[in-house]
């Protein structure tokens, strides 16, 4: 009896492979006959959803990088039962992802996250997404990226307190902490370190909840409509708690008037054009998504560069002592080429957001990436999903030189990437919203520091290893030692 259930499963289960073989290789005649091209196939150790593989490049960020040069621009994880992604970091496939209106992140994002964050820049698609980013646009005018008052503020308090004599320290830690602060004030227009004001928690307790209800959020994210099973009373705790923070400063501004003043935080460019308290509070609540950790992880990370890369430190301290530049202003600061160089070279070879994805909204086509020579357009048939890893796009030796893997700011001053080459800041229609805020205010920063510290050595043997939450940041901190004159 036992054996003969066995014989049964086996061959159930051969017939089942045999059934989705077929059901591959009809799809693939029919695709060639249309003139598109089959996607060059990577074998994975779970054969049937390729689960180990979408693991493995949510948390090892070099492994598309490895599997792009062995497969080529395009190829996709083999999946018995269907539905794994294609990835693809093809130049021309990336600007037809990034520009048309086929490709979307909604249905990906939107329920895991609508109960935290609603609708907003980061979880819709089409007319609503459109809205919101034309609501967010008066904040990141120029206008109202000049005053970097607060900054240097923050950057005095933060170089009072780093040690200058040698001793190790961790740089990361300090710095997220810093332009967490930057963040608050960019969108909500208060001083989270000037004490209470009469909001129901304290800016500490906010900034924890946010972080719980994040975290929560990515297991909705992954467990889909499984999530119920899990137990909620946590997250429910810090999505209240966050919400009820920000309800406070809704209020405030919405009941109080205050929509005249000049601050141009988020907080108050949306409150001139709308009324709608929970839109307003999804809205800041998205921001903080999109700005919270990545410029301190950017500097981090230039920083850890830097300590290894000694002669470049010694170039930069030298433009920053340079009377010349003793300016540091939006404007000077956005044209200085040696910040610029190091900014990007070091988004380059680490990306804040190393992978992306999007999903077709209806039947598309890509245009390269089929067939061996992958010179053949793909069909990519509605619900399929792209992953494209700016991680193993930014390390192509025809575009960057053969020396991908080595610091090399002046690089910048002989390539000419296209915007689908690089794409440090994405690009296209949901391209980054607050670049220039970023290079000014992370050129400040390097600069201020290279005007004190004669120099920057890293305490830490160990090679950059990226570990992926909200932003790819790196896994052992910035360990380094500073010194003055
Ligand atoms: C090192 C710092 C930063 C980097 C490297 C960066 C990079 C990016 C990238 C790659 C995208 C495209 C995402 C996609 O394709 O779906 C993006 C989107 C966005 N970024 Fe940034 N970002 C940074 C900082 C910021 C900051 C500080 C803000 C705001 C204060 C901001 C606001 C946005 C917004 C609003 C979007 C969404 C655009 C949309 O979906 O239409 N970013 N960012």
């Amino acid at each position: 009896m036992y054996k003969h259930t066995i014989t049964s499963a086996l061959a159930g289960l051969v017939l089942l492979l045999l059934h989705l073989y077929y059901r591959q290789r009809q799809r693939n005649v029919a695709a060639r006959k249309n003139g598109y091209g089959p996607v060059v196939k990577h074998w994975t150790k779970e054969p049937f959803l390729a689960f180990d593989f979408q693991m493995a490049m949510h948390t090892e960020i070099p492994i598309l990088y490895r599997n792009h040069r062995k497969r080529g621009h395009t190829f996709q994880p083999r999946a018995l039962m269907g539905g794994s992604t294609i990835l693809t970091i093809a130049p021309a496939n990336l600007r037809a992802i990034s520009t048309g209106k086929d490709w979307g992140i909604e249905s990906m994002r939107l329920p895991g996250m609508d109960y935290f964050c609603g609708r907003g820049m980061l979880t819709t698609d089409g007319e609503l997404w459109n809205h919101s980013r034309k609501l967010w646009k008066p904040t990141f005018a120029k206008d109202n990226l000049l005053d970097l008052a607060f900054l240097s503020q923050q950057v005095d308090n933060l170089l009072a307190d780093l040690p200058a004599d040698g001793t190790s320290t961790d740089l990361q830690p300090p710095l997220y902490t810093m332009f967490l602060n930057t963040s608050i004030v960019f969108l909500l227009g208060i001083d989270p370190t000037a004490g209470s004001d009469g909001a129901p928690h304290t800016p500490t307790e906010f900034i924890t909840a946010f972080h719980d209800a994040m975290y929560y959020t990515m297991f909705r994210m992954l467990l889909g409509k499984a999530w119920c099973l899990v137990p909620q009373k946590k997250y429910l705790y810090a999505c209240k708690v966050a919400h009820s923070y920000l309800d406070y400063y809704v209020d405030q501004v919405l009941d109080g008037g205050s929509r005249s003043t000049k601050t141009r935080s988020l907080l108050s460019t949306l409150a001139h054009q709308t009324n709608d308290r929970v839109y307003i509070r999804d809205q800041i609540l998205q921001g903080m998504m999109a700005s919270q950790e990545t410029i301190s992880t950017l500097i981090g990370n230039a920083c850890f560069l830097l300590s290894r890369n000694p002669q470049y430190w010694q170039e930069l301290r030298g433009a920053a002592q340079d009377p010349r530049n003793s300016e540091l202003n939006f404007d000077t600061l956005l044209d200085f080429k040696i910040t610029r160089n190091i900014l990007f070279e070091t988004l380059r070879l680490f990306p804040v957001f190393p992978i992306m994805q999007r999903i077709a909204l209806q039947d598309v086509t890509l245009p390269e990436g089929g067939a061996a020579n992958q010179d053949l357009p793909v069909f990519a048939p509605k619900g399929t999903v792209v992953t494209m890893s700016w991680y193993a796009l930014h390390r192509d030796p025809s575009v960057f030189g053969d020396d991908v893997e080595s610091f090399r700011p002046e690089r910048w001053e002989s390539i000419n990437p296209s915007q689908w080459e690089f794409m440090g800041f994405g690009g296209g229609n949901r391209a980054c919203m607050g670049q220039q805020k970023v290079l000014v205010e992370a050129a400040y920063v390097l600069m201020r520091f290279a005007q004190r510290y004669e120099r920057l050595e890293s305490r830490d043997s160990r090679a950059w290893e990226g570990e992926l939450k909200l932003t790819c940041q790196s896994k052992h901190g910035c360990k380094v030692a500073l010194y003055c004159e």
